[in-house]
C-alpha cells in the first residue's frame, strides 16, 4: 500500500471553511480576498481535502442590482474556482454564488474535483422572503447528490436547511455528507446550530456549514461555521470573526452510526403522509 494513500482508503478528508466577510456588490474584491484566505487556508500543516465557501459570496445580498451584477452562466466564478482547484489539487465545494442563465438570477453552487472539473451544478431550491429572495431570484427545480472520490454528497444552501424533507431525500439517495454553505444572521443562532445538528443527527450523516461574518445593511452575519458528525458532536465550531474552521472528517463513521441505531430500516414511510 502506498504510504500516501491511507487517508483516500479510509475516506478521511481534512476540511476547511472558509468563514469570510463578502462586501456587497463587489464580485471581483470577494474573489480576490477568497482565493487570499484559500491560499492561506493550503498553508496548514493538515492540507484541506475539500475547502468550502460560503453562499452567495460574489455579491452578498445586493438584491436591488442583482440582475445587473450577476455572474453570467456563473462563467467567470466557474473560470477561477476550476483553475484553483486544479492548481492546488483539491476539491472546492464553491459556496454559491448569484450567476444569470437565460435572464433568470438564482443562487448556486458550483463543486470542483481535485482535477478542476466542474462535478456539480445546485441552485437553491427554497427562497428566502425574509431576504426578499423570491422578489429578485429564481428558484431551483431540483434536488442534486454528486459523488467526490467515491463519496456521496449533498447539497443544500442556508435556509434549505429548515426542509428536514430536503436533508432525508439526499441521504435516501445515498448522501453521506451534506454541505451547507450560508448568509445567515443574528438572531437565529439557536436555529443554525440546533437545524444543522438535527439534519446530522436524524440523517447520520456528517453535515458541513459555511456561514460568513460581518455586517450588510439591517443583517449582522454571526459566522459559527460548523463540522457536525453522525452522531451529533460537533469537530469544530467558529466564533464570530473572519478564520478558516478546520476539521477532519471519517466517513467510515456513517456507516458505523446507522449500523448502530438503524433508522433508515425501522422508518415507516407508508405512514407519513
Ligand atoms: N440566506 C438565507 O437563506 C438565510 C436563512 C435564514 O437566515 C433563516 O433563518 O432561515
Amino acid at each position: 500500500m502506498s504510504t500516501e494513500q491511507p487517508d483516500l482508503i479510509q475516506k478521511k478528508w481534512n476540511i476547511a471553511l472558509i468563514q469570510s466577510d463578502i462586501v456587497l456588490g463587489e464580485p471581483k474584491v470577494n474573489a480576490f480576498r477568497l482565493k487570499q484566505l484559500m491560499e492561506q487556508a493550503l498553508q496548514a500543516e493538515s492540507r484541506p481535502d475539500v475547502i468550502v465557501l460560503p453562499e452567495m459570496w460574489n455579491t452578498g445580498y445586493a438584491l436591488t442590482v442583482i440582475d445587473d451584477i450577476a455572474d453570467l452562466q456563473g462563467m467567470e466564478s466557474k473560470a477561477w474556482l476550476s483553475d484553483f482547484a486544479r492548481e492546488h489539487s483539491v476539491q472546492i465545494v464553491g459556496g454559491s454564488v448569484a450567476q444569470k442563465t437565460d435572464g433568470q438570477v438564482r443562487n448556486t453552487m458550483y463543486v470542483f474535483d481535485r482535477q478542476g472539473e466542474l462535478v456539480s451544478e445546485y441552485s437553491k431550491i427554497h427562497l428566502f422572503r425574509l431576504m426578499e429572495e423570491e422578489k429578485h431570484l429564481a428558484a431551483g427545480e431540483q434536488r442534486v447528490t454528486f459523488e467526490l472520490e467515491g463519496v456521496t454528497a449533498g447539497s443544500s444552501i442556508c435556509y434549505d436547511i429548515r426542509f428536514p424533507e430536503l436533508a432525508r431525500s439526499l441521504a435516501l439517495s445515498g448522501a453521506k455528507v451534506m454541505f451547507v454553505p450560508a448568509e445567515w444572521p443574528h438572531p437565529r443562532l439557536h436555529h443554525w446550530r440546533t437545524l444543522l445538528s438535527a439534519r446530522a443527527i436524524e440523517n447520520q450523516m456528517y453535515v458541513i456549514a459555511c456561514n460568513r461574518v460581518g455586517v450588510s445593511g439591517k443583517d449582522s452575519f454571526f459566522g459559527h461555521s460548523m463540522i457536525i458528525d453522525p452522531w451529533g458532536d460537533i469537530i469544530a465550531e467558529g466564533g464570530e470573526a473572519e478564520e478558516i474552521v478546520t476539521g477532519e472528517i471519517n466517513l467510515s463513521i456513517v456507516d458505523e452510526v446507522r449500523k448502530r441505531i438503524p433508522i433508515f430500516e425501522d422508518r415507516r414511510p407508508d405512514l407519513y403522509i
